[in-house]
């Protein structure tokens, strides 16, 4: 029934209007799924080969459509996303690119849900699944990579821990994100968005966290529940070999500062993640932070793992971080994603299921973050391409896919 008896694949815009790939997979019955492969801007320098999507396209339209129709099933995603690296041949998606790749490998998972009549969610994790859902990491203020003339950290995102539903949790990230708005047109600070959506004043980094550590707490006076917050330093963008040091606008801190810094912001902000703190080739500085503030907050690898199992496990042999970022697109297929995903649970290390900063409508990361019962989801607060995600785990938790 699930016989894969297509592969179109096309190019479409993302939200960045950079053009991305676009995958259908149709089957034997009358299956079908569509999906498109995100894009980053800070991307991490292990992650899978992202290619020109015309190039990707005609390189997959040449290995690896013919190696799936009429030979490979897509209810079976294993066996899918073994055809995608049997066709590629490298080690990092070069030749098909993982744009293709994994804009197949959702595609192929949608249409073998879409055989099999169940939520992508319960094809992926299996019915005993849909009852836990992520808490939304929601970027409410960036700058890095994601906006010009903003805060040297990329990311400052609303954590509603407490939240009794997900649906509380998204309406609590969308509150902070307009509390962060209220508060800056009471500076005079004026300012467009990022890349995410998030605010993206001219303002350093010191005036971002009293302004975000406000809306936070005066969200959570109104909703009456836990409201944290946490970062995404992108310590890689900052970071500067040459030296070994990080470079902010307004200082410069060794690698033994860098951490300093950073358990101090652990303490005086209460934040309860901090993502890619130091450069993506240190773990022994991971290993250093995790040691220090790692029972208080969860210190999460992004570009450090690129939802790799070999850096995850080396990762865990030194006890870097005790959280893993999981972007299906770092890796190139689902079966990669899901297996990072398996052994950062195994090994005790929380999943953040994410987004990256050029998105399409594509859904399916709220899917998979309710099929592996991730503990959290990162995916932005407001902005089209953001709530599509948001929305469909509200829709999942109404049993209404
Ligand atoms: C979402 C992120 O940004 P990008 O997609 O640009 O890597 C991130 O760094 O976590
Ligand atoms: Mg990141």
């Amino acid at each position: 029934m699930t016989l894969i008896t297509d592969v179109r694949l096309r190019r479409i815009l993302d939200s960045r209007g950079n053009p991305t790939v676009e995958a259908d997979v149709l089957t034997e019955s009358g299956g079908f799924g569509r999906a498109a492969a995100p894009s980053g801007a800070s991307t991490g320098e292990y992650e899978a080969v992202e290619r020109p999507p015309s190039e990707a396209i005609a390189a997959a339209r040449e290995h690896a459509v013919p190696r799936l129709v009429g030979e490979a099933y897509a209810g079976n995603q294993r066996e899918v996303d073994a055809v995608l690296h049997a066709a590629d041949g490298t080690d990092d998606f070069s030749e098909i690119g993982a744009n293709s790749a994994v804009a197949i490998s959702m595609a192929a998972a949608k249409a073998g849900a879409d055989v099999l009549g169940a939520p992508l969610f319960q094809h992926l994790g299996g019915t005993f699944r849909g009852e836990n859902f992520p808490i939304p990491l929601g970027n409410v203020v960036g700058g890095g990579e994601h906006a010009a003339d903003a805060t040297d950290i990329q990311e400052f995102l609303a954590a509603p821990v407490g939240a009794p539903s997900v649906e509380d949790a998204v309406f609590a990230n969308a509150a902070v994100h307009a509390a962060v708005a209220d508060l800056l047109e009471d500076r005079g600070v004026p300012c467009g968005k990022g890349d995410e959506g998030a605010w993206a004043p001219s303002i350093d980094d010191g005036e971002a966290f009293e302004i975000v550590d406000e809306a936070v707490s005066m969200v959570e006076e109104e909703v009456g529940f836990e409201v944290g917050f946490g970062l995404d330093v992108a310590g890689a963008e900052l970071y500067d070999a040459d030296s070994g040091t990080y470079e902010y606008s307004d200082a410069s801190r060794d690698t033994d500062e860098q951490i300093a810094y950073i358990a101090e912001l652990v303490d005086e902000y209460d934040l309860v993640y901090v993502e890619d703190p130091l450069d993506e080739d240190d773990y022994e500085a991971f290993a250093d932070l995790t040691d220090e503030v790692g029972d208080r907050t969860l210190i999460c690898g992004d570009d450090l793992f690129v939802t790799n199992t070999d850096r995850l496990r080396n990762g865990i042999d030194q006890g870097a971080a005790n959280s893993i970022l999981i972007k299906p697109n770092q890796i190139g297929t689902l079966t990669d994603a899901f297996d990072a995903i398996e052994l950062a649970t195994e090994n005790g290390y929380d999943s953040v299921v994410s987004h990256r900063s050029g998105e399409t409508e594509d859904a399916t990361i709220a899917h998979l973050a309710v099929a592996t019962d991730a503990p959290f989801i990162k995916t932005g607060a407001v902005g089209g391409e953001r709530t599509a995600k948001l929305n469909e785990l509200i829709r999942i938790a109404d049993d209404a896919t």
